[in-house]
């Protein structure tokens, strides 16, 4: 088993391990502008398209004083100025349209950005290992697929807009200038050189504090999920208050960082805006001086101040643009930590002479199950919950797991399905060692009962055939009459298409017990596994899903865990487990006379036979 090591979470304590395989960048310098660059780079040809639209619009607007020079010059000399006044309009109108345009490219590169990293985390996320997930916090993981992707729309594509854009503007104005007035331009520039240097000291610091505000906005998540996962039970604890306070100190702490952010952010765009001011009075200064005493004229200095008036907005966007790349940068970081958590490897599972015929395609004859001195652990360091177990399951019967709770039973189930690889021994399906199957083929050959018997948001119908898309109507009645759900199928009002509520919210235990049951035997599995599967049903219903249970058993393989020994005291075989290991196996009769723990789970269950 390879765990990664529990990371620090900014939530609870060490529990996440985000970013615990966030190292394969760590050695390289910029990991987090490389993880945002990563991003755009895919749609670099539209970005490139967009920033040209704004340039072209933007080097109009360059134009524009120069046409304003020429105006004021006709005007001045009284010759007709209509041809530069029709030249300068039309460089409004063109240079707006086109920025316009540009906008409008870059936000159509931001939508596809945003769409292709949310895909690729959902996708992501669905192939992380189970234990992975485990030890997440999922309301942190929906945080990174939500908000922080729409951070990168809301910054990367503008942002590196404004840096290019702002950045060649800037030096084609400065340019302008020079050329106009060499002396004035020394002036702008002693002045301006202020803010590359505010932008040096503060733009990694808005990139700090925005990831400290995504990771407060992580803890919300949470905090929500912790809350509205258990709402009956926080409801009846009454706990309401103790909760909405966990929820508050993370809404506080996005708070406190989201105004560092934005303090930082006023520290550069004050910057800019008082160095702005100070290089234009200073240019007026020295500028008036230099008219009056005959060294420019006053045209030049209309016209340079013009450029300073369009080299303002320009500075601004340029800082601007560098603290939302910055943020940017914040977004992709943590996006990455998820790209790099542990997924579950199908090539693996593909090894030489892996599996048979059909990736995919499920075993539906009965299959033999055993176990060879496993031994597991759920974490280095945690103490073993198996130790060299070992039994054998034939193909075909009912084989019951019993045992007093902890002993290992669920994980017996957990193995087979492989959502955790133990750490010695082998576990055998059909013969095979399990390792050697390919993933989607060994589970598809499987169905799994869970002891929480999950059901989720979505129809009747959405649930039954979640593992079976297509199974047919005559099958589906079948099962349902099976698992005794039909007549709960005719009673809702909407049939096999009512919403079942989130988890199922709107079913009784027992009927989600029997949506769990349904789900299993419509895929016709080779291996059922039922994890106190009938535990919530009433009598009546229990002893018919007992009956379609053993029915089941005549033409496929059975695994039941139960608790209640009445319940599969006419199992094949019982297997009893204790503290890990595995005591004793025999049928019912067998036991009773062999194995003590049996006779006492027995006797304190008042069977006393
Ligand atoms: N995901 C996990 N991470 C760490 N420890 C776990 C995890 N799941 C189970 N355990 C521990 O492993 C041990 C065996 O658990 P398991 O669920 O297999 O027992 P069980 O026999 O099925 O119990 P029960 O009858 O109560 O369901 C328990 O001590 C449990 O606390």
């Amino acid at each position: 088993m390879t765990a990664a090591p529990p990371v620090e979470s900014p939530c609870t304590g060490p529990a996440a391990p985000l970013g615990a395989g966030a190292q394969g960048d760590a050695g390289r310098p910029w990991p987090a502008q490389r993880a945002l660059l990563n991003h755009l780079r895919p749609q670099r040809r539209r970005m490139a398209a967009g920033v040209i639209l704004g340039l072209v619009g933007s080097v109009m607007g360059l134009a524009q004083p120069l046409a304003a020079k020429r105006v004021v010059d006709d005007m001045g000399r009284g010759a007709p100025a209509a041809g530069p006044v029709v030249v300068l309009s039309l460089l409004v109108v063109a240079g707006a349209v086109l920025a316009g345009l540009g906008h409008y490219v870059l936000q159509h590169s931001a939508e596809t950005i945003v769409c292709t990293a949310r895909r690729r985390l959902t996708d992501r996320l669905l192939r992380l290992r189970v234990p992975v997930v485990e030890s997440a916090e999922p309301g942190d993981l929906i945080a990174r697929v939500t908000s922080d992707t729409t951070l990168l729309r809301q910054t990367a594509p503008q942002a590196v807009s404004a840096a290019v854009t702002g950045t060649l503007v800037t030096a084609a104005t400065v340019v302008m200038m020079g050329l106009l007035d060499a002396v004035l331009l020394g002036v702008t520039l002693a002045v301006t050189a202020f803010v590359g240097v505010a932008v040096a000291v503060v733009a990694p610091r808005i990139g700090r504090a925005t990831r400290h505000t995504q990771e407060a906005v992580g803890c919300i998540g949470a905090a929500l999920e912790r809350v509205l996962g258990a709402f009956r039970t926080v409801k009846a604890s009454g706990a309401e208050r103790r909760e909405a306070e966990a929820l508050h100190r993370a809404a506080e702490r996005a708070r406190r960082t989201g105004i560092r952010a934005a303090a930082w952010e006023a520290v550069s765009a004050t910057t800019s805006a008082v160095v702005v001011q100070v290089s234009f009075l200073a240019v007026l200064g020295v500028g008036g001086a230099r008219v009056a005493s005959g060294a420019t004229d006053a045209s030049t200095l209309v016209a340079f101040l013009l450029y300073l008036f369009a080299l303002a907005p320009r500075i601004g966007q340029l800082a601007e643009g560098v603290g939302q790349l910055q943020v940017g940068s914040a977004a992709a970081a943590r996006i990455a930590q998820v790209e790099q958590l542990e997924t579950e490897k199908e090539d693996q599972a593909e090894a030489p002479g892996g599996g048979g015929p059909g990736r995919e395609e499920s075993v539906r004859s009965p299959l033999s199950v055993s176990f060879d001195r496993v031994s597991f652990a759920y974490r280095p360091g945690l103490p073993r919950v198996h130790r060299h177990v070992s039994f054998a399951v034939p193909a075909r019967g009912l084989t019951a797991f019993v045992g007093p709770s902890g002993a290992g039973k669920t994980t017996v189930f957990s193995l087979i399905e492989r959502f955790y690889e133990q750490d010695s021994g082998r576990v055998l399906l059909d013969g095979e060692d399990i390792r050697q199957w390919p993933l989607t083929r060994l589970r598809a050959s499987i169905g799994y009962v869970e002891q929480d018997v999950p059901v989720l948001a979505g129809t009747l119908r959405d649930n039954l055939t979640l593992g079976t898309p297509d199974p047919g109507a005559a099958e589906l009645a079948r099962v349902l009459r099976l698992s005794r759900l039909d007549l709960l199928a005719e009673r809702l009002p909407e049939g096999l298409d009512t919403d079942v509520g989130h988890r199922g919210s709107r079913l009784s235990g027992g009927e989600r017990q029997r949506v769990a049951i349904a789900r299993a035997l419509l895929r016709r599995p080779g291996l059922l596994l039922l994890d106190e599967a009938t535990s919530q049903l009433d009598a009546a219903n229990e002893a018919a899903l007992r009956d379609t249970i053993t029915e089941t058993a005549r033409h496929t393989t059975v695994l039941v865990i139960a608790h209640r020994l009445s319940t599969v005291t006419t199992a094949d075989r019982i297997v009893v487990m204790e503290a890990g290991r595995v005591r004793a196996v025999g049928t019912h009769a067998e036991l009773m006379t062999r194995d003590a723990l049996y006779r006492d789970l027995a006797s304190t269950q008042l069977l006393g036979r």
